[in-house]
C-alpha cells in the first residue's frame, strides 16, 4: 500500500528529505505544507513534493510526519498536530537543531495513538529555502535520532526504514547528551563565526579597506555565518543552558592566548597552535555528503539545441570541474535555469567570470 508522507516546513531541510525519501521509496506519496505559499509553490513546480496540502490538516491521513521548521516554530506545529485526528500509529519525527526542548514536547501525542521520535540530520549547509534542496544532501552523515522511553524498536527501525534514501549515518543519543555535542561542535562554532564578521564589519567602519581584503581563511572560518537568522536565532534559544556554559570557557580561553602574548611567552602560543594543527589533523576525513559545503551557479539557458553541452564545454576547456547538474524548469519555449555546482568558491568565481565572457547570464543562490 502507498505510504503517505507528510512534510511540514518546506526549505533545505524538508525539501532534501522529501527528494531522499522518495529516492528510497518511488511509490511513496509526499504531501508537503509550508506557511510560505512561495515555498509550496516551488516544492510542486520542481517535483519535490507530489501534492501541497491547505493546511497541517493534511497531516491527518499520513502514516509519517516530518516536521522541518525552524524549532519554535517545530514546537507551535507540534501542538497543532495534536489538535488533530492523526492516523493510529503514525510516526512523528522533526529535524531540528536542538533535541531537549521539542522531545519534552512530545508528551502533547501522549494517547494520540501517534509516536513521536525527535531526528536531527547532521548535515546541511548555510543555504536556506526549498531551491538548495537535494537528495544526497546526507549521504554518509550522521542522523542522530533521540526516541523517547515509549518509543520501541520496532517503530525506530521503521522510521529508519522510511529513511534510508538519506544513506546517512543512524546514530541513537538521549536528547540532552546530543545538545551537548551539537552545542559543541556546531552551535559555539557559529557563534563565534558570526562574532568574527561583526568584529571585522565594525573595522571596516573605519577602514573599508578591510573588508575588501577578507578573503581566504577569513571566508573559510565564517562561511556558516551566511546560514537563515531566524534558524540560529532558534538553536540559541532552545540551547541556552548548555551554551552559557561554553561561551564561559571559550572566554577563558581567549584569555589564555591573551595572557601568552601578553607575557611575551613564544613557546606557549607555539604550543597553543601546535596542540591545535595535531588535533586537527586527526579530525575524521570529510566524506562525501558528509557537512560539506557546495557551491552553486545558476545560469539562464535559452531553449535550443546543444546549449548545455556548449555550457559544460565552456568550462571543461578551463578544466573547472563540475561536481552535480540541473535542470530547474526546462519547458519547451521558454528559458531553463542550469544549476551548477562546484567543489569550491574559487572554481564558482572563475565558473561565473568564464561563462559571462560568453555571454550566459548567471547568478548564485538567493
Ligand atoms: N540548514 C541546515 O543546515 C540544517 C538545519 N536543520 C534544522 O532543520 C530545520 C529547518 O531548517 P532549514 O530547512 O535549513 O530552514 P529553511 O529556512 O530552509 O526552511 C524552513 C521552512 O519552514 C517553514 N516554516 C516555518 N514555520 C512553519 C510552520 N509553522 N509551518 C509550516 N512551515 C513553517 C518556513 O516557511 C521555511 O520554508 C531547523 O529546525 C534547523 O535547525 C538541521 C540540520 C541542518
Ligand atoms: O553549513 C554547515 O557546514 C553546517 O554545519 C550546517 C548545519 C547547520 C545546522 C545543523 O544542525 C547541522 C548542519
Amino acid at each position: 500500500m502507498t505510504k503517505k508522507i507528510f512534510i511540514a516546513g518546506l526549505g533545505l531541510i524538508g525539501g532534501s528529505l522529501a527528494l531522499a525519501v522518495k529516492a528510497g521509496h518511488p511509490k511513496a506519496e509526499i504531501i508537503g505544507f509550508d506557511l510560505n505559499e512561495k515555498a509550496m509553490k516551488l516544492a510542486s513546480s520542481l517535483q519535490i513534493i507530489d501534492h501541497a496540502a491547505d493546511s497541517l490538516a493534511g497531516a491527518e491521513e499520513a502514516d509519517f510526519i516530518i516536521i522541518a521548521a525552524p524549532v519554535e516554530s517545530s514546537l507551535t506545529v507540534m501542538d497543532e498536530l495534536a489538535g488533530l485526528s492523526l492516523k493510529e500509529g503514525a510516526v512523528i519525527t522533526d529535524v531540528g537543531s536542538t533535541k531537549q526542548s521539542v522531545v519534552e514536547k512530545a508528551c502533547v501525542f501522549a494517547g494520540s495513538g501517534a509516536i513521536f521520535i525527535g531526528g536531527h540530520p547532521m548535515a546541511g549547509s548555510h543555504k536556506s529555502g526549498v531551491e538548495a534542496s537535494r537528495e544526497r544532501l546526507f549521504e554518509n552523515a550522521f542522523y542522530v535520532l533521540t526516541p523517547g522511553p515509549d518509543v520501541t524498536d520496532s517503530m525506530l527501525i521503521k522510521l529508519q526504514n522510511l529513511l534510508r534514501g538519506t544513506k546517512a549515518k543512524f546514530l541513537r543519543l538521549e536528547a540532552a547528551d546530543h545538545d551537548r555535542y551539537a552545542g559543541l561542535i556546531s552551535h559555539l562554532p557559529h557563534i563565534i563565526a558570526s562574532a568574527l564578521v561583526h568584529e571585522v564589519e565594525e573595522a571596516g567602519k573605519e577602514e573599508p579597506l578591510v573588508q575588501q581584503l577578507a578573503a581566504g581563511g577569513f571566508r573559510d572560518i565564517t562561511r556558516i555565518a551566511s546560514a537563515s537568522p531566524t534558524m540560529w536565532r532558534d538553536i540559541l534559544v532552545h540551547n541556552k543552558e548548555t551554551l552559557l556554559p561554553m561561551l564561559e570557557s571559550w572566554k577563558n580561553r581567549l584569555h589564555g592566548i591573551e595572557q601568552l602574548l601578553r607575557e611575551d611567552d613564544s613557546e606557549g602560543i607555539y604550543a597553543f597552535f601546535e596542540r591545535a594543527k595535531s588535533s586537527r589533523d586527526k579530525l575524521p576525513s570529510r566524506q562525501k555528503g558528509a557537512m560539506l559545503p557546495f557551491y552553486d551557479l545558476f545560469v539562464d539557458i535559452p531553449d535550443h539545441p546543444g546549449v548545455i553541452s556548449d555550457v559544460t564545454g565552456l568550462l571543461a576547456v578551463q578544466n573547472i570541474s563540475i561536481t552535480n547538474i540541473r535542470i530547474i524548469e526546462a519547458r519547451e519555449g521558454i528559458m531553463g535555469v542550469l544549476r551548477l555546482s562546484f567543489r569550491s568558491e574559487s572554481d564558482l568565481i572563475y565558473a561565473k567570470q568564464v561563462l559571462e565572457e560568453h555571454m550566459y547570464e548567471t547568478y548564485e543562490a538567493p
